[in-house]
């Protein structure tokens, strides 16, 4: 129940539970020191209550004092490995388990989501919870418990000085929890304005380049620095109005000392109290007070982190995207019957059929936006169809565990995602366990074993955030030389539009010819001379289907795609 409530997993419960231990033990190795001091003080009081100091046993105290001393420093150390050592392994884990959330999220749920907020939750929230929860938390149920156990002791003491000393508590506690709500605005705002101003740093440093090309720095510098001054005006607010209840409470708490002395002298110039009694309370109250200030600052902190709880219990409430892992996909004709699918309301694929047969090449043209990348985003299951049903071999894409079902299809896009690490590296992606011998084998079929032999360390050179330091036909080489690695029955080929001279072309269409042999294919064709040879080609227009066949019977048909090959055909011609 309680780890439910904390979000914690198992092992981070467990570590919480040995971490209030642990609090509890340094708090109790702290308060020790305090009871010898009284007794040192009772000591050396003596001769003005008619009595005389033991040394010897004064000697003992220092002796105690000593071994004290040694319990602390032990105390600390085991707590300091139950709360900081184990807090950064539960952060740790906890990114992990995120991470894994994400990769596991349907592409809508991106679609609605700025990488900047993913990335905090990723990052910040997590260490937010983690300390709170490993190390905030059981510092503060320690206190409590230690706190708890004191004042019973004091009450048992003298309950008239102890109601003294607690007496303005509960006003404190009133004033920290009565302002909660309006704590959580703040720091929710807070939150908020955190998020826009790294949003802004990040879009301001991604586009750098283009806003020197178009000498955008004053609008765009505007903006950031709009961002980054409302986070300093909301950091100062959350700090002065948060700071201020905190600061009330810990003031009025602190009234009970004064209450402690004011009935403390009245009742001992009437008798009723002795000195030594008077002197514990006090010096016991103001531990107490220290402790209990550092209890409400953590509340406040608290308050805070619960921001970043309900952000995290959010993600981890979206709706995975279900399905069977245990499907063995045998035949791998993709057949779409009645198919429509809108990433929001707007439908982008209406009412389309069709099927791609096992084996062959199937080109997807049509003008931008008609839906082409869309329907290979329904067959790799990036999103589900709204409508109708989409199908390989004889089973339902639905009914297939959206990793599983990426096992059997390679994919090559056309923006490339290179990852800052080596190109060997960078090409074992598509099959982490494949040997050396065949990650050389597919960069050579996909044509990029010459080049990346003249890099200054071969499979070994460090390509850059990005593959920066590659040109865009390396890139999409490098792409294919993954697909071919990864051996999937089903190919989904995003054709690059960017012009390549034609060494690059002849040799990125070498590559992809090794690729697609004998597989079922599906390309989405941006130039149209190069799928005149498709097995079958479909043109989509505005998310529908309207021509099916092969390039001479559309051609002869002299619909959309013979009037798009003409255009494609004149605009070779055109010269700047
Ligand atoms: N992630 C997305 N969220 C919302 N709408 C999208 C998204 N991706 C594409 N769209 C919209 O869906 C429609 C179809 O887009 P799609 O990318 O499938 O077209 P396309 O034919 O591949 O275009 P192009 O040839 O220009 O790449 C477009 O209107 C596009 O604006």
């Amino acid at each position: 129940m309680l780890q439910k409530l904390l979000f914690l997993s198992d092992q981070g419960y467990r570590d919480f539970k040995a971490a209030v231990r642990a609090n509890v033990l340094v708090n109790l190795s702290f308060m020790a020191p305090i009871i010898v001091m009284n007794l040192v003080i009772m000591e050396i009081l003596k001769p003005f209550v008619g009595g005389a100091v033991d040394y010897a046993r004064l000697w003992s105290y220092a002796g105690i004092g000593l071994v004290l001393v040694i319990a602390m420093y032990c105390a600390n150390r085991y707590e300091y490995g139950k709360t900081y050592v184990a807090a950064y392994a539960a952060a740790a884990e906890k990114r992990i388990a995120v991470a894994e959330q994400l990769r596991r999220l349907p592409l809508s749920f991106f679609n609605q989501k700025d990488l900047t907020e993913l990335t905090t939750n990723l990052m910040a929230d997590c260490t937010n919870i983690e300390h709170t929860f490993s190390h905030l938390f059981p510092q503060l149920a320690g206190n409590i418990i230690t706190i708890a156990g004191v004042t019973v002791l004091l009450c048992l003491y003298d309950w008239q000085m102890a109601l003294a000393i607690f007496g303005t508590l509960p006003l404190s506690f009133l004033i920290l929890f009565g302002s909660r709500s309006l704590q959580r605005r703040i720091g929710e705002r807070h939150v908020a304005a955190k998020l826009k101003s790294a949003e802004q740093s990040q879009e301001y440093l991604e586009g750098i380049k283009v806003i020197k090309a178009f000498g955008l720095s004053g609008e765009k510098f505007t903006s950031l620095d709009r961002a980054l001054r409302d986070f300093m005006k909301q950091s100062i607010r959350l700090e002065a109005i948060v700071g201020s209840f905190v600061v009330s409470a810990i003031v009025i708490l602190r009234f009970g000392l004064t209450a402690a002395i004011f009935v403390g002298v009245h009742r001992l110039s009437g008798g009723r109290l002795d000195l030594v009694k008077f002197v514990v309370f006090l010096i016991v109250g103001s531990g107490i007070y220290t402790s209990l200030s550092t209890i409400m600052t953590m509340f406040g902190e608290i308050f805070y982190t619960l921001i970043s709880l309900d952000r995290m219990k959010a993600l981890q409430a979206q709706p995975l995207m279900e399905g069977d892992a245990g499907i063995a996909l045998e035949r791998f004709h993709i057949a779409f019957d009645r198919v429509s699918f809108g990433y929001n309301q707007d439908e982008v694929i209406r009412d389309a059929s069709f099927t791609i047969p096992q084996g062959k090449v199937t080109a997807l043209v049509g003008p931008s936006g008609s839906g082409k990348s869309t329907v290979a985003r329904l067959v790799a299951r990036f999103w589900d169809v709204s409508r109708g049903g989409a199908r390989i071999g004889d089973r339902n894409i639905r009914e297939i565990d959206p990793e599983h079902l990426l096992s059997y299809i390679a994919i090559v896009f056309q923006d490339v995602v290179l990852f800052n690490d080596t190109v060997y590296n960078n090409i074992r992606i598509g099959n982490p366990d494949a040997g050396e011998d065949r990650v050389i084998a597919a960069a050579r079929m996909a044509q990029c074993d010459g080049f990346i032999r003249r890099m200054p360390q071969g499979y070994q050179t460090l390509i850059g955030e990005n593959g920066c330091t590659l040109s865009g036909g390396e890139r999409q080489r490098i792409s294919i030389a993954r697909a071919l690695l990864k051996n999937a029955p089903i190919v989904l080929l995003d054709e690059a539009t960017a012009s390549l001279d034609p060494e690059n072309e002849a040799e990125i269409q070498t590559a992809i010819s090794n690729l697609i042999k004998g597989r079922t294919v599906v390309v989405i064709a941006h130039r149209l001379r190069t799928v005149a040879a498709a097995d079958q080609i479909i043109v989509l227009d505005r998310g529908q289907v309207v021509e099916q066949g092969r390039h001479a019977e559309l051609m002869e048909r002299d619909g959309l795609y013979a009037r798009l090959y003409r255009i494609q055909q004149e605009s070779l011609g055109w010269a700047i």
